[in-house]
C-alpha cells in the first residue's frame, strides 16, 4: 500500500519538521514500511491538492500526516469519494482533538515518545480505527449550498465564534490560550434559531442524558415521526464525531468515551440560557449575568467532562448535584438542522 508522508511546518508550535527529521522518518525507516513520497506543506489546502493526484490510483494509501486537525479536514475534503486512506497521526497541531481523543493522556503531550504512538502502530501493522464523518449541508442565503465532511466537530454559537475569532490570535497568542482570548471576545453572545434534531438510524429516538440514571434515555419529546425541536436563543452548541474532547484535557463531549456510541451519531452538547430559572428575558443585563455559568461549563469541561451532571440551583446559581435543570442538555442523535431566526445567524 503507497505511504504519503504530509507534514504541515507551521502548525502548532512549528515544530513538525524537527520532529519528522528526528524520530518519525527514522522510525519508519528501521520498519518494513517504505515511504513513496514526502509532502512538506507549502500553504493552505496544499495536502489536500497533492494527495488528489494519488487518489486518482485505486489503491489504498496510507498518510502519516504531521499536522492538526484542520489540515486532516482538508484531505477528508479533497473530493473523491471512493478514496480509501488510513490515517497514522502524529499530533503537531495546536489542539489535536483526534490524537488527544485516541490517545489520551494526562500528563506531558509534548513528548516524542507520546506523539509516536499512532506511528508506532502503523509499523507495527496494528489494526486501523474506522472514524465517522459527519456530512453539512450548508445553504446561506446569496452563497452557493455546499457540503462539508468532518471528522471531528461542527458547531454553532460560541464555539463557532472562537474557532472564527482565533485565527486572527493565531500569531500574536501562541498554543490553546487563544482558544481562551476568542472566547472571552464572544462569550456574552447569544445566537436564535430554530434546531430539529433526528434520531440515529436504529436508535428511533433522540436520546438525552440523564445524569440522576447516570446514562442516555430517550428524550420524553422524542418521537419516531418527527424531529424534536429545540427554541433559542443559545449560548453555546457544538457536536462531535469520533471525539471526546477538543483540546487534551478539554472534555466537551465526555460521553463519546464513556458511553461508545454504537451506531454513526453525533454526540450534542447545547446550552440554552432560558434553562436558567434566573433568566426569562434576553437582554444586555441578562446576557451578562449568564456569561460567568456559560464560563463555568466550559471550565468544568476540564474538570474530567464535568459539566454534564451541572445543574441550576432555584436561584439560577450552578451546582455540581441536586435535582434542577440540567446547565447542559447533552444529546445523542443521528443529525441536526440550525435555522437561523430572520436569516440571522447571530443576535
Ligand atoms: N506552509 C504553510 N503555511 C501556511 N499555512 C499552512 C501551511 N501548510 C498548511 N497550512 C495551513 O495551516 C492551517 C492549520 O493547520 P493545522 O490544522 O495542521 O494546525 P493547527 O490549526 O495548528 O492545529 P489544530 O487544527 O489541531 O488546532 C491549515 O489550514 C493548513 O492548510
Amino acid at each position: 500500500m503507497p505511504v504519503f508522508v504530509i507534514y504541515n511546518p507551521v502548525c502548532g508550535d512549528g515544530t513538525a519538521n524537527e520532529l519528522f527529521q528526528e524520530h518519525v522518518l527514522p522510525l519508519i525507516e528501521k520498519s518494513s514500511k517504505v515511504v513513496d513520497k514526502i509532502i512538506v506543506t507549502e500553504s493552505q489546502g496544499h495536502a489536500a491538492s497533492a494527495l488528489r493526484e494519488s487518489f486518482a490510483q485505486e489503491d489504498p494509501i496510507t498518510v502519516v500526516l504531521g499536522a492538526g486537525d484542520g489540515t486532516l479536514h482538508e484531505i477528508i475534503n479533497a473530493p473523491d469519494p471512493k478514496a480509501d486512506v488510513s490515517f497514522a497521526l502524529v499530533p503537531c497541531g495546536t489542539a489535536n482533538a483526534l490524537y488527544s481523543s485516541i490517545f489520551p493522556h494526562t500528563g506531558e503531550v509534548d513528548h516524542a515518545d507520546y506523539k509516536l504512538k499512532s506511528v508506532q502502530a502503523f509499523v507495527n501493522d496494528r489494526p486501523t480505527i474506522p472514524l465517522t464523518l459527519a456530512l453539512t449541508d450548508l445553504d446561506a442565503p446569496d452563497k452557493p449550498r455546499r457540503s462539508v465532511a468532518s471528522a471531528v466537530v461542527t458547531s454553532t454559537a460560541l464555539h463557532a465564534s472562537i474557532l472564527h475569532d482565533s485565527e486572527a490570535l493565531r500569531s500574536s497568542v501562541p498554543g490553546i490560550e487563544r482558544f481562551k482570548v476568542a472566547a472571552r471576545q464572544n462569550i456574552t453572545r447569544w445566537y436564535r434559531a430554530t434546531v430539529r434534531l433526528h434520531p440515529a438510524m436504529n436508535a428511533g429516538r433522540v436520546h438525552i442524558y440523564d445524569p440522576a440514571e447516570g446514562k442516555f434515555v430517550p428524550h420524553p419529546q422524542s418521537t419516531k415521526d418527527a424531529p424534536l425541536v429545540l427554541e433559542g436563543p443559545f449560548a453555546y452548541f457544538v457536536s462531535t464525531v469520533n471525539v471526546d474532547r477538543l483540546e487534551p484535557q478539554f472534555r466537551i463531549t465526555p460521553l463519546q468515551s464513556d458511553f461508545k456510541p454504537t451506531e454513526a451519531s453525533f454526540d450534542l452538547v447545547v446550552v440554552r440560557p432560558f434553562r436558567d430559572p434566573s433568566i426569562s428575558v434576553d437582554s444586555e443585563g441578562t446576557r451578562a449575568a449568564f456569561a460567568p455559568k456559560l464560563g463555568s461549563v466550559l471550565q468544568a469541561a476540564y474538570r474530567n467532562g464535568a459539566h454534564a451532571s451541572m445543574r441550576y440551583a432555584n436561584d439560577g446559581s450552578t451546582v455540581d448535584e441536586g435535582n434542577g435543570p440540567t446547565v447542559v442538555e447533552y444529546f445523542r442523535c443521528g443529525g441536526w438542522e440550525w435555522k437561523p431566526v430572520s436569516d440571522q445567524q447571530c443576535v
